[in-house]
C-alpha cells in the first residue's frame, strides 16, 4: 500500500504538538473521537495513536514507518531505528536530583546511592561510563516522590522548568543529557514509503525555518548599508530598496529568532530606524 504510517503519541505532553505540526505541513487529519488511527484526507499518511514508549518498538518493526517521540525514549528503548529530524519542541533536560538539604560535592556523591528513575538504561550507561557503581530502582512515574518516602536517595528525571522538583523538596544536581522531539524512521523503509518520507521531511524543514526565523524589515543611512548587510545576509543576500527620502534605504532580509536581541542592539548602533520584525509562514531555501 502507497501510504505513509506515522505514529504519534495518543494523550501527554507530545500529542498537541505533534498534530499541530502535520497541520502545519499542510495535512488535514479528521478528529475522529477516539479513533486510534486516521488517514488524511490531501496527503497519502496515516497517523497511528499510540503510547510514546512503544514507538520505538512499532518503528523497528515496520508497524508504523516513523514515529515522532522525544529523543530520551529513543534512547531508553534503544531499538534500531533511525533519528531523521530534531524537531524543536518538547525540550528538556534528564537531570540527577537531590533532597534540597544534602550536600552536593560532584558526580561521586551517587557512588553506593539508590536512585530512582523511569529511564533505567540510559542512567545506567551515564554511570557506566563514569565508572560509578550505583544502585537503580526502576519505577513508572511519580519519581520526585521516591526520596521523601524512603525509596531512593536520589532520583533521575526529566526536569523543565524544575516546579516539580521544587514541590518535592528537591534540588537538581547534574544534567545528563538534553532531550526534545525527534522525528524517528525505520531503517529499511520500502521505496514509495521513502519518497512519501521525502516530501514530507521537505515540509517539516520548512515548517521549522519558518519558526526559527523571523522576516525583518529596517530604515537606513545609505552609508550603513554595507555594514547592516553582513549581519543580515539573509536567505541569499538582502533586498535594498531605496526610500523617497534621498540618502536613506529600506533593507529587508531574515534573522534567527535566538540571535533578533543580539542584532537589533547593533542596527540600532549602526543607525537602524523603523525596525519591523515579522513572522515568517514557511520558509523554502
Ligand atoms: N516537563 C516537560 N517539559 C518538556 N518536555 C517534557 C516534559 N515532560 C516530558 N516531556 C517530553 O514529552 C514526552 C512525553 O511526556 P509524557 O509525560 O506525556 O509521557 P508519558 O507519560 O510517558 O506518556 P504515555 O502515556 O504516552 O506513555 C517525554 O518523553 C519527554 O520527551
Ligand atoms: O520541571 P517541570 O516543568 O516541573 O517538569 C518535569 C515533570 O514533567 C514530567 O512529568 P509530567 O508533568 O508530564 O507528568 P507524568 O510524570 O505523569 O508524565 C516529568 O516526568 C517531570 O515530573
Ligand atoms: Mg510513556
Amino acid at each position: 500500500m502507497s501510504i505513509l504510517k506515522i505514529a504519534v503519541q495518543k494523550s501527554g505532553r507530545l500529542s498537541e504538538k505533534s498534530l499541530e505540526l502535520l497541520k502545519e505541513c499542510g495535512i488535514k487529519l479528521s478528529n475522529g473521537d477516539r479513533k486510534l488511527k486516521t488517514a488524511a484526507a490531501n496527503f497519502p499518511i496515516e497517523v497511528l495513536f499510540l503510547r510514546d514508549d512503544d514507538i520505538p518498538q512499532y518503528v523497528e518493526q515496520g508497524v508504523a514507518h516513523i514515529g515522532i517521540l522525544g529523543e530520551n525514549e529513543v534512547w531508553e528503548k534503544d531499538k534500531n531505528v533511525a533519528v531523521i529530524e530534531n524537531l524543536g519542541f518538547a525540550g528538556c533536560k534528564m537531570s540527577l536530583a537531590i533532597p534540597k538539604d544534602e550536600v552536593y560535592t560532584d558526580i561521586t556523591y551517587f557512588n553506593k546511592k539508590k536512585i530512582a528513575t523511569s529511564y533505567p538504561k540510559i542512567l545506567q550507561q551515564f554511570f557506566d561510563e563514569q565508572q560509578i557503581e550505583v544502585e537503580i530502582e526502576a519505577i513508572g512515574g511519580s519519581v520526585e516522590i521516591a526520596p521523601g518516602i524512603g525509596l531512593a536517595d536520589g532520583i533521575f528525571d526529566i526536569v523543565s522548568t524544575g516546579s516539580t522538583l521544587l514541590m518535592n523538596g528537591l534540588k537538581e544536581v547534574a544534567v545528563v543529557k538534553n532531550s526534545s522531539a525527534v522525528l524517528i524512521a525505520n531503517k529499511n523503509l520500502p521505496e514509495v514509503q521513502q519518497q512519501i518520507l521525502d516530501k514530507l521531511l521537505f515540509r517539516i524543514k520548512s515548517v521549522n525555518a519558518a519558526n526559527t526565523n523571523k522576516y525583518i524589515l529596517l530604515n537606513a543611512p545609505n552609508t550603513a548599508i554595507k555594514a547592516i548587510s553582513d549581519m543580515l545576509p539573509g536567505m541569499k543576500s538582502p533586498t535594498i530598496l531605496p526610500l523617497a527620502e534621498t540618502g536613506w534605504s529600506s533593507i529587508h532580509s531574515v534573522v534567527k529568532e535566538d540571535e533578533f536581541w543580539t542584532v537589533i542592539d547593533q542596527l540600532k548602533a549602526l543607525g537602524a530606524q523603523g525596525i519591523l520584525v515579522i513572522p515568517i509562514e514557511k520558509m523554502i531555501a
